[in-house]
């Protein structure tokens, strides 16, 4: 279990009191501000006490808010931008951050990501590489990161390994898109051991009896697909979504977040409106950071974007 919020106030107070640097906890007073401009010295930085994912979700539920969930291509354009831009979405207010690791066989992607990511493979992007970007800057950031991969990096390290890993540089959550919930077993042990919340995906093909086993077995929250196919925006989101929230909500009291296909205010507010508890988009952030003039461009874009799909929500 992730730390409880009594105890990350009480953790946030001994460490003013020390006189550290640390991003305040994102619930204790208002949003939490971490300037993507200040030098942060690193001998001073202390790990900030960041809820895991399934605690994000039932504190933002109580303040009656709906989760937003960004997701970006680590190292496009390139590590140093991965890393303002995760300050920039952290103040900016996203609840979580979905981190994907660049793969030369993303199947479940569509060409924005696709692109995204032969654009950070270019520039040389590797696993090591993320972690020691991971290491300097999850400490300043208030949101917690789950990470994105395909199986087979985590094959090529060795499960228990690459958990350990990822823990150590301090990521909560897992989603990894193509192992099916009959394999999961092993990463979900390894995960837990490590406190990584392993979350599991449903989609609109997916037949109800196995979507209850996946919400069974789904951690931190379900991820639902709003549609089949592949990554990418689209004009508008099926109203399927309502119908397939409501079944997967009978089934659970887990948190439920939507993704595939969303990229404007109308479409998260609408996403909301159905019951979800968080939205996610990726395709159109990774396009705004990816696909502009420079670095600094693409950053000041990124937050603009981040902010008027915040505002969207509730
Ligand atoms: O890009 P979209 O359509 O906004 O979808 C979210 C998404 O990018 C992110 O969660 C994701 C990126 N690659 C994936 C592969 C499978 C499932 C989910 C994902």
């Amino acid at each position: 279990m992730a730390i409880s919020l009594k105890s990350a106030a009480a953790g946030f107070r001994q460490l003013k009191n020390h006189n550290t640097i640390s991003p305040p906890s994102r619930f204790s007073s208002g949003k939490a501000f971490v300037s993507t401009k200040r030098f942060t010295p690193m001998a001073a930085i202390t790990t900030a006490p960041t809820l895991g994912l399934s605690d994000t979700f039932s504190e933002l539920k109580k303040q009656g808010k709906v989760a937003f969930i960004p997701y970006i291509t680590a190292g496009d354009p390139d590590l140093a931008t991965t890393a303002e831009a995760l300050k920039v979405l952290d103040s900016c207010g996203s609840d979580i951050i979905e981190l994907g690791v660049p793969y030369s066989d993303p199947l479940a992607d569509g060409p924005v990501i696709q692109a995204a990511a032969t654009r950070s493979l270019a520039k040389g992007t590797n696993f090591n590489a993320i972690l020691s970007m991971l290491k300097e800057v999850v400490p300043q950031l208030s949101c917690p990161i789950a990470l994105f991969t395909y199986y087979n990096p985590i094959l090529k390290r060795g499960v228990e390994r690459f958990m350990c890993t990822i823990k150590e540089v301090g990521i909560h959550g897992l989603v990894v898109p193509d192992v099916p919930l009959e394999e999961t077993e092993i990463l979900r042990r390894e995960a837990l051991k490590n406190k990584i919340e392993l979350v599991l995906l449903t989609t609109p093909t997916t037949p109800t009896d196995r979507m209850k086993a996946i919400v069974e077995a789904s951690e931190g929250f379900v991820y639902l697909v709003s549609s089949i196919g592949v990554t990418g925006a689209r004009a508008s989101v099926s109203d399927r979504v309502q119908t397939l929230l409501s079944e997967i909500k009978e089934a659970t009291t887990k948190p439920v977040a939507v993704g595939f296909g969303i990229s404007k205010p109308e479409h998260v507010k609408q996403v909301a409106g159905w019951g979800a508890d968080g939205v996610i988009v990726g395709s159109a952030m990774v396009k705004v950071l990816g696909e502009a003039k420079s670095p600094e461009e693409g950053l000041k874009e990124l937050e603009t974007f981040t902010k008027s799909l915040k505002s969207a929500l509730p």
